[in-house]
């Protein structure tokens, strides 16, 4: 059975600490977030709640808020937040899920192996604050599963990575210590790999992500696609539309700490702003000369930099822009009616 206390939702002494003698309302967490309105579980049960003086692109799944029964008071500070940019052409962040504990980073023993993507993830965690763990699925079907294991803990040091058969009951066991009660997991990892069936597994159940009718505070039915689900070993799995193939942004102190290798080199280069090619005194060179450093490696961190640095730019300029649009409309509009004689 899963436990609703607050301690089982994952309430933690990081958030009772954020309390004020101001607050007046409890303490739920967001299973939840349509267009208008969210959907919250608190110890009592689920609540409908709109947000107040807010809008809910400024709540994720995952949030810890105040409530008073009927609205969202406020958002508590989050201990980790997974974002990404916004699709279409508006730059924009979108904020995907917060609160995560773990992030299972879902690959499987075979073509699917890649270390660049599995890189570009574990900059994703450590970006977002949350433990990296590599879920390497299909282990049934590879011939040796530990050495694809073996090859993503290589990868950096703050990583473990488990092989599993996504199908199999036993999974939810192998991965109980990522999923105990107050615990939040999510997963990303690209199509096919297995992470609709392993949710299956770890849920308990066939349709994990179907829409469930709950009541809202004024006793309406609405259907909401719950994204916070209880796991069998007592914790909770994020899982929503955006959270499964994510791309980086305003990531560099992740990518750095991913490739926390190069930037030791890098700091002892002769020069600051070393680019790494020609450079006299280039660590990196020094090291690649020695064979001490893959140079596709140093290739994949360039590729990594580049993608934030793009993504992260694009955002910063349309807020840039979008003010300059604001002015050219404000000075435009005022230009127009003087000519009509309204001012
Ligand atoms: N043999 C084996 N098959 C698996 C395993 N995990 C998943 N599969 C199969 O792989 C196929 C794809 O699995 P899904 O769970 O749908 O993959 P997904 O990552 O959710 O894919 P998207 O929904 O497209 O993101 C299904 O036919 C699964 O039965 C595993 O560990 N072993
Ligand atoms: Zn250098």
């Amino acid at each position: 059975m899963t436990d609703i206390s607050l301690t089982g939702l994952g309430w933690s002494n990081t958030f009772r600490a954020q309390l004020t003698e101001d607050d007046t309302g409890s303490p739920a967490r967001i299973s939840a977030v349509a267009r208008d309105r969210v959907t919250a579980l608190t110890p009592e049960g689920p609540l409908g709640l709109v947000p107040g003086g807010m809008s809910t692109g400024e709540i994720a799944v995952g949030d810890w808020v105040l409530t008073d029964g009927a609205r969202v008071l406020r958002v508590l500070e989050r201990q980790t937040l997974i974002q990404r940019r916004a699709a279409g052409e508006r730059a924009a962040r979108q904020l995907i899920a917060a609160n995560v504990d773990t992030l299972g980073i879902v690959t499987s023993c075979n073509a699917d192996f890649n270390v660049a993507r599995l890189e570009r993830y574990l900059a994703l965690a450590a970006a977002s604050g949350c433990l990296p763990l590599v879920i390497l699925t299909k282990a049934d079907l590879a011939s040796d599963p530990r050495d694809y294991a073996r090859r993503a803990e290589r990868l950096s040091p703050l990583v473990s990575a488990i092989a599993l058969d996504a199908r199999d009951p036993g999974a939810a066991e192998l991965l109980q210590p990522w999923c105990r009660a107050g615990q939040t997991l999510a997963l990303v990892g690209s199509s096919g790999v297995g992470k609709t069936t392993l949710t299956n597994t770890l849920t308990g159940r066939h349709d994990a992500t179907r829409g469930i009718r709950e009541d809202d505070a004024r006793g309406r039915h609405t259907t909401t696609a719950r994204a916070l689900l209880p796991m069998v070993s007592g914790g909770w799995l994020i899982d929503t539309p955006g959270m499964r193939e994510l791309g980086l942004t305003e990531a560099a102190e992740g990518i750095g700490e991913v490739f926390s290798d190069i930037a030791a080199l890098a700091a002892a280069c002769r020069f600051s702003d070393c680019a790494h090619e020609t450079e006299p005194g280039c660590a990196v060179t020094a090291a690649i000369a020695a064979g001490e450093l893959d140079p596709e490696r140093l290739k994949r961190w360039r590729k990594l930099l580049r993608e934030d640095a793009r993504s992260t730019e694009t955002i910063a300029e349309a807020r840039a822009r979008g003010k300059a649009f604001a002015r050219h409309v404000a000075a435009v509009t005022k230009d127009h009616r003087r000519r009509k004689g309204d001012v």
